[in-house]
């Protein structure tokens, strides 16, 4: 089990808010239960509103900062209830043996939603056109009154046929229910389909269903009501999503430049840059002139490697001491076989639960995250931005992008020189490495195999990133997506 270090400086204290006193009391090395009651999270609106975008994308958020969440997606029951998809014609409300089976669809996926949530889950999306009140009253009986759980409706309402256009052709024509009809039939299918269920659609009501806990987002956030929010999981669920948008942009990562205490395999410490740091500077600067990219703004930390690593960059640039790396404690401005020297439980105890491990006097990767939030959401109002930062730092970004869990998180491979490329497509996240062709020392750790490994030293000087300058595309698939709809 992790050991739990005493908090740096007051600053954290106050950046880490209530999660933080949350940890305290949990203190053992495990993430804190941070919800009471477990919350269901139902979707609302008509097909090609975006909810399923908006289920994804709140659930990878939520397991971000630590609450189990878990997305359960009617139209993929339904998939699996029938086994080819019959046109259109099965969404007709007259259609009285597609409603049936629809309605034990319903029944089946709010039972497992329910079994998860009975087992340690915290947050059920729901992710349904949920669009009549008798199936919300359903979803209430159930919820509510039958397990006491919390219930959040999330209204999709978007009467902007070009957004509704582009939702379509995005992801629905190349949906599995498409898989045997050309685009053109697929389209026009998925329009009568959406007449169908505008037939009896009833959007949440104020009059009629004053009790319900529920939020409305206009035209992708044009607007957003909310009505009758409870609690704080609901408050920051509602923040979030007041916060997301649509408009597509590209998000650049990259680690300063090498520094001297690379070169020399300390961590932390505030050095300049190396002689190949500064040349990696010049060649960042000149590809991100190349680039032309619209609106770019620049965010470094408060350090010098990263201030030093933008100095030429030609763009609008701002410091965030909430960028600045992993505080190490008492074992900052050392060498890991120092450590592991001089503080050989610590080391060990670092290995064990990389993520949970609070430096004595310093940080762990949890409180990375928690100092990381008000960074990541104000990154989800902008346009395009490069971000210079750090190894652990950047790792916890990369995380929340691509959907990457608690454990694999602190190993995720950051290599200096390199500039990671973000750029949302619909499903998932498109991710570029880009290697600048400056040679740069290996700063990643990789996770001991086993005990033994536990006690493998590391030589930090050895190896380095290819200096070839080559484009690697690996294809996220659970990182940030497009507004897209669902398919139930
Ligand atoms: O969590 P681990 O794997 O130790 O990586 C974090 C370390 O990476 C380093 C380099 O070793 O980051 P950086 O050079 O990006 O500032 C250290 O400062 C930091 O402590």
């Amino acid at each position: 089990m992790a050991t739990s270090g005493e908090k740096g400086s007051s600053d954290n204290m106050i950046s880490l808010g209530w999660k933080f006193l949350n940890k305290e009391t949990f203190g053992n090395g495990e993430r804190a239960n941070y919800v009471n009651s477990p919350h269901v999270i139902a979707m609302v609106g008509l097909p090609a509103r975006g909810k399923t975008y908006i289920s994804k994308k709140l659930s990878r958020y939520l397991n971000w900062i630590g609450i189990n969440t878990k997305v359960f997606n009617l139209g993929e029951y339904r998939r699996h209830a029938t086994d080819a998809y019959r046109s259109h014609e099965f969404f007709r409300p007259d259609n009285e043996e597609a409603m049936a089976i629809r309605q034990h669809c319903a029944e089946l996926a709010l039972e497992d939603v329910c079994n998860w949530l009975e087992n340690g889950g915290e947050v059920a999306v729901f992710d349904a056109t949920n669009s009549t009140r008798e199936r919300r009253r359903m979803i209430r009986e159930i919820v509510v009154k039958k397990m006491g759980y919390k219930l959040f409706f999330v209204e999709s309402i978007c009467d902007d046929p070009s957004i509704i256009e582009q939702n379509i052709m995005e992801v629905k024509v190349s949906s599995p229910d498409y898989r045997n009809m050309n685009m053109d039939e697929a389209l026009s299918d998925f329009r009568l389909r959406i007449e169908h269920y505008q037939e009896r659609y009833e959007p949440l009501s104020e009059e009629l269903e004053k009790d319900l806990s529920y939020m409305k987002i206009y035209n992708t956030g044009e607007k957003v009501v909310v009505h009758k929010h409870e609690g704080h999981i609901q408050s920051r669920i509602v923040y979030y999503l007041m916060n997301i948008h649509i408009t597509p942009r590209t998000i650049y990562l990259t680690r300063h430049g090498e520094s001297e205490h690379n070169l020399q395999g300390l961590i932390g410490g505030d050095s300049n840059l190396s002689d190949r740091g500064r040349r990696y500077a010049q060649a960042l600067a000149k590809y991100i002139d190349e680039q032309q990219i619209e609106g770019l703004r620049v965010w470094t930390s408060w350090l010098k490697r990263t201030i030093q690593t933008v100095a030429d960059v030609n763009a609008p640039q701002e410091r965030w001491k909430a960028l600045n790396e992993i505080d190490a404690g008492i074992c900052e401005e050392m060498t890991y076989e120092d450590i592991q020297q001089r503080f050989p439980e610590e080391f060990r105890a670092r290995d064990q639960n990389k993520f949970a491990y609070r430096y004595p006097r310093g940080e762990s990767y949890e409180d990375l995250v928690v100092r990381l939030e008000p960074v990541m959401m104000e990154l989800e109002r902008q346009g395009n931005v490069l971000v210079v930062s750090h190894q652990a730092v950047l790792r916890c970004v990369l995380a929340y992008f691509l959907d990457k869990t608690a454990d694999e998180l602190p190993y995720l491979k950051v290599p200096l020189h390199t500039i990671i490329k973000l750029t949302p497509v619909a499903y998932g996240c498109k991710v570029e490495h880009i290697m600048l062709p400056i040679h740069a020392v290996d700063t990643h750790r990789a996770k001991p195999e086993n005990e033994l490994d536990l006690d493998d030293s590391f030589d930090s000087t050895a190896g380095g990133s290819p200096p070839n300058g080559k484009q690697i595309i690996l294809n996220g698939s659970n990182g940030e997506c497009r507004f897209f709809p669902n398919s139930s």
